[in-house]
């Protein structure tokens, strides 16, 4: 099977000013629908891993490809398309637009993408808050629903465009016990119902415990899986 995700060999500077080589030669696959946690202690280099995979920094050496296309060495635009269209994400601050509607804010990827028309745009954002469980918030503020709805609405967000990859930055860290568990829950259905992949960075222990897959990184390299 073609990995959904491929990395090889990724090594990652920063001069500031002085230089620190932050990733010492990052290696492995992810297969399709598996879900697997990034674990390590502050400073170890998985927010740093995680934004070289999403494509939002490409200044690194070694490859990254998401099923089967290579993205080192893509052009930002090119770069930006290939995000929009494979890759969901979810942050610990969600990150939503306070002042827009929830449902506009879960549209909005697939509007910019703009290969469906609004209707089916908006019908497909309504299926995905239902599927989420924030039935009848759609029209309200983002800003005006709680910590784990908001958090919720990022996911369906994230989920709008059919991503074959779903990366999570603390998706639970700002949220309680029992948020998180919801939480946990959406990504393990979309893994094993969707055959969605999961990569997932998080210092919660209890999470990565449950993922199909756990990471670990010291100090920029693998240790341990
Ligand atoms: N923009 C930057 N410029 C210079 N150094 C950076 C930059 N971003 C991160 N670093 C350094 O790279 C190292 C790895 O940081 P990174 O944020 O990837 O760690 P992390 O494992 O995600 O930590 P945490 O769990 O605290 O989020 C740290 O030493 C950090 O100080």
């Amino acid at each position: 099977m073609q990995p959904a995700l491929s990395v090889d060999n990724i090594i990652k500077y920063f001069h500031d000013p002085e230089t620190i080589q932050v990733l010492k030669g990052i290696s492995f696959d992810v297969q399709p629908g598996e879900f697997l946690a990034l674990i390590g202690k502050s400073g170890s280099g998985k927010s740093t891993l995680l934004y070289l995979l999403s494509t939002m920094d490409t200044n690194y050496e070694g490859t990254i490809q998401i099923n089967g296309t290579r993205l080192t060495g893509l052009k930002q635009n090119e770069l930006a398309r290939f995000r929009n269209e494979h890759i969901g994400f979810v942050f610990q601050f969600h990150y939503l637009l306070p002042e827009f509607s929830v449902l506009d804010n879960v549209m909005l990827p697939a509007l910019k993408l703009g290969k469906q028309p609004p209707e089916q745009i908006r019908a497909k954002a309504l299926e995905l808050l239902y599927l989420l469980d924030i039935k009848g918030h759609e029209d309200k503020k983002a800003s005006r629903i709680s910590g784990g709805q908001q958090q919720r609405v990022a996911i369906a967000r994230a989920l709008i465009n059919d991503p074959a990859i779903i990366m999570g930055d603390e998706p639970t860290g700002n949220l309680d016990s029992k948020n998180t568990k919801v939480v946990f829950d959406i990504f393990r259905e979309l893994a094993r119902e969707r055959g969605q992949t999961i990569i997932a960075v998080t210092h919660d222990d209890e999470f990565a415990a449950n993922c199909d897959r756990v990471i670990e990184m010291v100090d920029g390299k693998i240790v341990g899986e």
